[in-house]
């Protein structure tokens, strides 16, 4: 399969608060979103990468990932909310890509064995593939402020990105759920329409950078991250 990589890229970062677009903040020295694109293209599936940044940044982002060598690099800018930056993005790839990975910039540190195992899902026939990891707190149901129910957290899980489509599938998707409220993810839109959703085992590493604190965390597995290959 050609397999597309759209990043989103084009998020504010308010939550972070960091002072600049959170894609363009540095992670062990070094912007998050070159941390991601890096993770994708080491995974040796990618063939067309598309990123969404924000207005005016188009020029820092291909200076910033021209050492990466990316196969087939676009530049896009995006909307105001996630699925308009998406959406954007889908519109970027060429028609002959068969499949699609979206990967949140702000997952700077999803190792590539979760994009493989995307891809081979999608191989294998699937139309939309997420990572996900169990659930460990317990999670209840909170209505003004009174517990209604404890939720069986074996039948939920967490989400990441990349989530994994067929192209054909997420295009249209996308258009159908255009001035929708926006939903969180991508998988959601298909799954509004009917399709089946598949899953595939998350990383732990992959955390969706949006606090400062989450940052901190980031840096600590950047520093945990082995160097050479691990002897069996
Ligand atoms: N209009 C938007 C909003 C988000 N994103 C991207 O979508 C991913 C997930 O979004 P999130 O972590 O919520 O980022 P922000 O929207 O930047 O965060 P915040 O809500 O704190 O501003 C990020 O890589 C972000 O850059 C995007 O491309 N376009
Ligand atoms: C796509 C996502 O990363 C899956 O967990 C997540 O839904 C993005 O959410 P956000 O609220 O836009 O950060």
């Amino acid at each position: 399969m050609k397999i597309g990589l759209v990043v989103p890229a084009a998020g504010r970062g308010d939550r972070l608060a960091a002072g600049r677009p959170k894609a363009f903040v540095l992670l062990a020295g070094e912007p998050l979103l070159v941390h991601a694109v890096r993770g994708a293209l080491s995974s040796g599936v990618v063939d067309v990468v598309v990123v969404v940044v924000p207005a005016g940044m188009r020029d820092t982002v291909l200076e910033l990932l021209a050492p990466l060598d990316c196969p087939d690099l676009r530049v896009v800018v995006g909307g105001g909310e996630r699925q308009d930056s998406v959406r954007a993005g889908v519109h970027a790839l060429p028609s002959d890509v068969d499949g699609v990975l979206v990967h949140d910039a702000a997952r700077s540190l999803a190792p590539p064995r979760v994009f493989v195992d995307v891809v081979a899902a999608l191989e294998a026939g699937a139309v939309a593939v997420v990572p996900t990891l169990a659930v460990s707190d317990t999670i209840k149901r909170v209505v003004d402020g009174v517990v209604v129910e404890t939720v069986d957290r074996r039948e939920l899980a967490v989400v990441q990105t990349p989530q994994g489509f067929r192209h054909d599938a997420l295009h249209a998707a996308h258009e159908a759920a255009r001035g929708a409220a926006p939903a969180t993810d991508d998988a959601g839109i298909l799954e509004a329409l009917g399709h089946e959703v598949r899953v595939v085992p998350g990383a732990p590493e992959a955390i969706k950078i949006t606090l400062p604190q989450d940052l901190l965390l980031a840096e600590v597995l950047v520093g945990a991250a082995p160097t050479a290959p691990v002897a069996p």
